[in-house]
């Protein structure tokens, strides 16, 4: 079955209510109104009720599906702020907070702690670092995960589908946190119906360069073994030799994971994000993400250069996200 045809199944009738920061943009008012007619989610638009209500009309879309919500106006801002004062413990005064609530990114990201709503959809107009900083402060990880980090699904066609990471939140990590990012993204994967052979990418192929790079990726890939050891996964492994049968039976022969590998791990933000990008632009993959995994509540950022079904596809499975065990 088609991902998102399984995933519609999955969250029809449950009512999730997702949070979109960014109200007046017309990709996410198109996106929030036909998400509500298909009665998939409850949708919530953030900003001056006045101004997403003009900007809809000049787009020609129905608004009465959807809720709106003013954060510089918003019967629930004293709670909000008492309750983000308390969960900064000590790094926000409430003056500071008073302020920072009426930022629409931290508004949402609130509403999502407070359990107003189900999960949060930004990023199509402010930058990653706007858009997640305020989940990263109060969302927080889940215990036991130590960075969030930020995954693609890469779709091509009907069938064919794989899971990229880190590409759009750790910028350096280091052998423990790539490790971690292994591991979580297989998880990530495991939901979405990809089935996770893991590769932790790199420009050597099982001893075939010698640098610190590489070493990082060999010490990641050793701990990602401890993390799960049930996990198919191997590196280090160069992309052809992950992907390539042909490849992989001449690079790395016994790897359980060369040639057939369904998920990739970059082994830095530089490679990991444009990487990403190519295959979308040039390989023709459809890039839905980044999914931002390891957090204790769905919050997801576009990217700038998201259109309006990216948007919808996105809010799908940030809603899909609240039915993880
Ligand atoms: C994600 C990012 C914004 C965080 O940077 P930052 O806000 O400067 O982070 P700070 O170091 O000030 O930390 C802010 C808080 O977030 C937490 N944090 C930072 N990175 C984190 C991560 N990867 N996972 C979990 N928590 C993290 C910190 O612990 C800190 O929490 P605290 O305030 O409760 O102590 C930064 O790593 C970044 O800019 N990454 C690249 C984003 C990007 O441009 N991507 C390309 C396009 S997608
Ligand atoms: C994920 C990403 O690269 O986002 P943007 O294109 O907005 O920088």
């Amino acid at each position: 079955m088609d991902l998102f045809e399984s995933l519609r199944k999955k969250i029809d009738g449950k009512h999730l209510r997702i949070v979109f920061p960014e109200g007046t943009d017309a990709r996410i008012i198109g996106a929030a109104v036909r998400l509500a007619s298909d009665g998939l989610i409850q949708p919530t638009l953030l900003g001056d009720p006045a101004a997403i209500t003009a900007a809809a009309t000049t787009a020609g879309f129905d608004l009465s599906r959807v809720t709106l919500r003013d954060p510089t106006n918003d019967p629930l801002h004293d709670d909000m702020v008492a309750a983000f004062v308390a969960r900064r413990k000590g790094k926000a005064t409430p003056e500071q907070a008073e302020q920072q609530v009426q930022d629409p990114n931290y508004f949402g990201t609130m509403l999502v702690y407070m359990d107003e709503a189900d999960g949060m959809v930004s990023g199509a107009v402010h930058s990653t670092a706007d858009t997640v900083r305020p989940a990263l402060q109060i969302i927080k990880t889940r215990p036991g995960v130590s960075r969030t980090s930020g995954a693609f699904i890469m779709q091509r066609g009907r069938d064919e589908r794989y899971l990229f990471a880190d590409n759009a939140i750790n910028i350096d990590p280091d052998a423990q946190e790539l490790a971690e990012i292994a591991v979580e993204s297989a998880k990530t994967a495991a939901l979405f119906d990809i089935d996770p052979k893991v590769a932790m990418l790199s420009f050597s192929t099982k001893g075939s360069a010698k640098a610190p790079q590489v070493d990082k990726v060999v010490a990641a890939t050793a701990r990602a073994h401890e993390l799960a050891p049930e996990l198919a996964l191997d590196g280090e492994l160069q992309f052809d030799a992950a992907f390539v049968p042909t490849v992989a039976k001449l690079k790395a022969p016994a790897s359980p994971v060369a040639g057939n590998a369904t998920v990739f791990i970059f082994p830095d933000l530089q490679s990991g994000n444009i990487g990403y990008k190519i295959a979308q632009r040039f390989g023709n993959f459809e890039a839905i993400g980044p999914i931002l995994q390891g957090l204790n509540k769905p919050v997801s950022d576009l990217s700038r250069g998201a259109n309006e079904e990216d948007v919808y596809k996105l809010a799908i499975i940030t809603a899909a996200q609240n039915l993880i065990e």
